[in-house]
């Protein structure tokens, strides 16, 4: 398959926002290079003394990459994006140069570049992610391991909206819960719940790459065999009932999942979403409030919020 890079060359105040356009436009993945990470590395974080002209970098600015696949119009796209860049400058943030530009890319160099980025991770106390190309040794009794290749799918576990789904999976789950997963990507927070004692998990994703990718990461985890794997647009058509919703996808995806989660929670039951960007987290509590949600409590990490939710015992 064709990838497409859409480059947008901006201000390092601007990144974060820019990252947000870029990834509510469809892209699956996106790098960042600013000039003031840099700029911190000559110091060294251990005293030793770098030089920046043997490392290939950016001088001044940010740079923020988004990869579109084949089945995304990016020359429809790019008018889009350049507006919604020029337009920073109403909420306060410079985005200049504002350049959009864009590049054919080649899916096998966008396929493993990343892999030698990604390694273990101990996500919290009991669960590390280990990509299936590396081999790890367990440092404690109690740790869970996952093993994952994400592929092209979302979800190596160390993004901070997973990671804060899958704090809030480790703080709520008690064992055997019934859970869906609406939008799992790889398939990493259905796994680690699994490992963490839910029972029956229903797996969602509109994308096929997702789905494909998460059935391959069941495999790669054989002591999992209570996850079903499914393509669905949101609930949409789910008719069954479970204990936990969880779901890790942008707010404006979230607003329509809200009164769907509802119906797809038992009374008492816990949605946990995240996927929110600070700015959007008002929108979703007010969501989550209008449909008589309780809201229990919000995590944060960087600029993303999770929040965990509960459907009152009461509410059929
Ligand atoms: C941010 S990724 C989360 C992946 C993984 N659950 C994690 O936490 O790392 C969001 C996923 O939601 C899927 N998605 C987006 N819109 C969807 C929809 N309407 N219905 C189902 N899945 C959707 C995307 O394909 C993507 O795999």
């Amino acid at each position: 398959m064709k990838w497409t890079e859409i480059i947008v060359q901006t201000s390092n105040e601007a990144v974060e926002a820019v990252t947000n356009i870029l990834e509510t436009a469809g892209s699956k993945g996106v790098k960042i290079e600013d000039a003031e990470d840099y700029k911190k590395l000559r110091a060294g974080r251990f005293g030793e003394i770098l030089n920046l002209a043997d490392i290939p970098h950016i001088k001044s600015g940010a740079s923020v990459t988004g990869y579109y696949p084949e089945s995304i119009k990016v020359d429809d796209l790019l008018p889009q994006i350049k507006h919604q860049v020029d337009q920073l400058i109403s909420f306060g943030l410079d985005p200049a140069p504002a350049n959009v530009l864009q590049k054919p890319l080649e899916e096998t160099e966008w396929q493993t570049a990343w892999k030698k980025y990604y390694h273990p991770v101990r996500i919290t106390r009991y669960l590390t992610v280990v990509p299936d190309w590396e081999t790890y040794k367990k440092t404690a009794d109690e740790e869970k391991i996952l093993k994952l290749d994400p592929g092209m799918a979302f979800g190596t576990g160390t993004h901070p909206t997973t990671q804060l789904c899958l704090q809030a999976l480790e703080m709520y789950l008690r064992g055997g819960e019934e859970l869906i997963d609406v939008g799992t990507g790889s398939g990493v927070l259905s796994i680690a719940a699994s490992k963490m004692g839910a029972g029956k998990i229903r797996a969602f994703d509109l994308d096929q790459v997702a789905v494909d990718s998460a059935v391959e990461n069941l495999k790669l985890n054989p002591d999992v065999k209570n996850i079903e794997i499914k393509p669905n647009d949101l609930l949409e058509g789910i008719q069954v009932q479970a204990d936990v919703v969880v779901a890790n996808i942008l707010a404006e995806i979230i607003e329509p999942l809200v009164p769907q989660a509802k119906k797809c929670l038992k009374p008492g039951g816990l949605f946990i979403t995240s996927g929110i960007i600070k700015d959007k987290l008002n929108l979703i509590l007010d969501d989550l409030q209008k449909d008589n949600f309780e809201i229990i409590e919000v995590l944060q990490m960087k600029d993303w919020r999770a929040i965990v939710a509960k459907k009152p015992a009461e509410d059929q």
